[in-house]
């Protein structure tokens, strides 16, 4: 257990770092925790300070950006002299040489941009391409070494005496009457007076936020003997899908890929071979110059590209997330706005265009989003219970899907059952607080389905609206928009998961991968939290998690069928892969196949048919709530390894001859 602080900032990459050097400076005790350093998108970035270059429309983002842009010296000036080292800021400017005459070249030589012709680019910058007719400069645009920025942040924090903690890993934000009272964490639990997320690309495994990773990849090249050095590139050039990065310690850093491929690591052929191939063809001396490094990073984006700045619906949680491609550019001004919010409680006019309800549809409904569910009374809390007892050391935290908590960890389904009361007492029965329902059954009142949605309590329970019946992503992406709104109609306007099910087979009920995929980026993309329902196939499951999914739904066996586990060793890879929770979805048949998913590591499961189809469905909700329980028990308990031969229980030694 940390001590408490004034303000814990979860994340220790660039915008964590800044706002804890900033609000320790005025006065507050900042504890940082941080999972990982090198991979922060801080990190990653070419540092490029380019709110003219990168064409950003004006409104309010392009004034964050300018108005960051202004207290770059300052702030930069500050930090150095907090530390004694250089985070390389150099306002060299930013030269965007053009293949092709754009509209009004010139006639829009207005400040800050100038438009350069042919011959007066080749002798501002010789070396261009021949093909080039012209391009703009962007004189008081430029760089930082964002490497070195980190570094210099990091230790200015220390210096100023921020506790900032790295290998820590958030796990959970717990939340009551809409305040945080303390994060759990991979090494105990912390409590501070107030809370910033900063936890990049990240953000959405704590809380369901719509933010989502956007892969960059980069490379540098090294300049060689035979060219000025330290370099032959008096600034950045910015060119299409590519730019030009000189640094002043003989680097020349080549960017970026934008790719939406979840957190899908690695630099690819094709990445290196695009920015490569782009930047050749604007500066064609490049092609000698020897590679030193590539590497890839994750931008933070929302669906609209502006960052998510400010206040959140827990009074003492403020957000400072979303940057998506200008956050070593916006660092300053996130670090400025965020530090007088907390410490002063002055908000600046220009943060409401970037409040986290915007994504919202139902403003005033919406604090719900961001808190954890109340802990609803379940008939049986068997998974609490033992955990509970001091007598037992095993520990276990709640099941947690895209930010919300649960304490069981079985889902049920609403179909086949014989009459509403036994589905209503059996769900009851099962402890189960997700239960998902058939969107397009309850939409057409399907046989069985009429007056479904109204005959649960939906206060009490969370609903996952399924896409059962769709044969296509076409269609489940219609369905589940369906779904939200349905969920809305019942009261939970914040609810925005979907168990998403694309089945063209009508025989096995198996689910199409390549439908399932497509859908899934799309909905992740609208910001739905997605279950997919999938075979057992561990690649796709990796992929759908890098896409942004919140779980995977690996079936068991066919729906309906009452098979239990016919694919154990599959589902043991993904469960071993998984950073999402893994819910084993149909064909289990009885409450042993029920535990034996649990003990294999399962985080939950969704079993519908053979509860409604039991001879006594109640009991056999509870039977199926217990086995659930039980079997998470024994993983966490952890079984004894399987040997060939016995081992004796009693000692073999210190026997009474006879
Ligand atoms: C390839 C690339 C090029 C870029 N180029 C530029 C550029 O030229 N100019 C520009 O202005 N911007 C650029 N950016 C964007 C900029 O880097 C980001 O917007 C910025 O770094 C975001 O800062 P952040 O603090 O929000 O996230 P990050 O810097 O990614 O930091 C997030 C930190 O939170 C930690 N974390 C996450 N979850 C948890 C948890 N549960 N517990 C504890 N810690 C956690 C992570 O380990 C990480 O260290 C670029 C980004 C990329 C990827
Ligand atoms: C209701 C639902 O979502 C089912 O499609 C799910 O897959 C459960 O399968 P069983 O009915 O085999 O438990």
């Amino acid at each position: 257990m940390g001590g408490t602080s004034d303000v814990l900032v979860i994340g220790g990459g660039l915008m964590g770092l800044a706002i804890a050097v900033d609000l320790q400076q005025q006065g507050a005790t900042v504890t940082v925790l941080s999972r990982d350093f090198q991979a922060a998108a801080g990190h990653a970035a070419a540092g490029m300070l380019a709110p003219q270059a990168e064409e950003l429309p004006p409104g309010p983002l392009q004034t964050l950006c300018q108005r960051s842009l202004a207290l770059y010296p300052d702030w930069v000036e500050k930090l150095e002299a907090l530390t004694g080292q250089t985070v390389g800021y150099w306002p060299c400017g930013i030269l965007a040489p053009q293949f092709t005459l754009p509209a009004n070249p010139t006639g829009a030589a207005t400040a800050p941009r100038y438009w350069l012709d042919r011959s007066d680019l080749q002798q501002f910058q010789p070396g261009l391409s021949e093909q080039l007719v012209g391009g703009w400069w962007f004189p008081e645009e430029g760089q930082v070494d964002n490497r070195l920025l980190m570094q210099t942040l990091s230790m200015a924090a220390q210096t100023l005496g921020v506790d900032l903690q790295t290998g820590v890993t958030v796990k959970g934000i717990q939340q009551r009457d809409r305040q945080v009272t303390q994060v759990i964490t991979s090494v105990g639990s912390f409590r501070a007076h107030h809370y910033v997320l900063a936890a990049g690309a990240w953000a959405r495994e704590l809380l369901p936020l719509p933010v989502f990773p956007c892969k960059g990849q980069m490379l540098s090249l090294k300049v060689p003997s035979g060219y000025p050095q330290p370099q032959p590139l008096g600034q950045i050039l910015y060119g299409e899908q590519i730019y030009i990065v000189p640094r002043q310690g003989g680097q020349i850093v080549l960017g970026a890929t934008v790719e939406t491929v979840g957190f899908n690591p690695n630099n690819t052929a094709a990445g290196i071979q695009q920015l490569l191939a782009q930047a050749i063809r604007l500066y064609p001396e490049l092609q000698s110059f020897p590679i030193q490094e590539c590497w890839w990073g994750f931008r933070p984006t929302t669906p609209d590209e502006l960052p998510i700045l400010g206040a959140s619906p827990c009074q003492n949680l403020t957000l400072a997330l979303g940057h998506h491609r200008n956050g070593i550019l916006l660092a300053p001004i996130t670090a400025t706005l965020i530090g007088r919010l907390i410490q002063q409680q002055v908000a600046d006019p220009l943060l409401s265009a970037f409040a986290w309800d915007r994504f919202c549809s139902d403003q005033s409904s919406t604090a719900a989003l961001l808190t954890l569910p109340a802990t609803p009374a379940t008939p049986m809390q068997l998974a609490d219970r033992p955990l509970s007892d001091p007598n037992l050391s095993t520990s276990d935290t709640p099941l947690k899907i895209a930010g919300r908590s649960f304490k069981s960890r079985l889902m049920t389904g609403t179909g086949k059952f014989d009459n509403f009361d036994d589905m209503r007492h059996s769900l009851a029965a099962s402890g189960s607080e997700i239960v998902t329902v058939a969107v397009r059954r309850v939409q057409t009142n399907a046989p069985g389905h009429e007056g479904l949605a109204e005959a649960l309590d939906w206060k009490q329970i969370w609903m996952l609206p399924n896409t059962a019946g769709c044969q296509s992503a076409e269609e489940a992406v219609r369905v589940a928009k369906l779904g939200r709104e349905m969920a809305k109609l019942l009261g939970q306007e914040d609810n925005n998961f979907v168990k998403l099910e694309v089945i063209p087979d009508a025989k096995y009920l198996l689910p199409d991968p390549i439908g399932t995929l497509q859908a899934a980026e799309q909905l992740v993309r609208e910001g739905f939290a997605v279950l997919p329902y999938i075979n057992a196939d561990p690649l796709l499951a990796k992929r759908l998690e890098e896409i942004g999914c919140v779980t995977v739904m690996p079936l068991g066996s066919p729906i309906g069928s009452g098979q239990g586990i016919r694919n154990a060793a599959n589902i043991e890879i993904i469960i071993e892969n998984a950073q999402v929770p893994v819910v084993v979805d149909a064909g289990i048949g009885s409450p042993s196949e029920a535990a034996q998913a649990m003990e294999m590591g399962a985080d939950a499961l969704l079993i519908n048919t053979a509860i409604a189809k039991a001879k006594n469905p109640i009991a056999m909700g509870k039977a199926m709530g217990m086995a659930t329980a039980a079997g998470r028990l024994a993983y966490l308990a952890g079984r004894i390894p399987v040997k060939t031969y016995a081992s004796a229980s009693s000692p073999l030694s210190g026997r009474i001859n006879s």
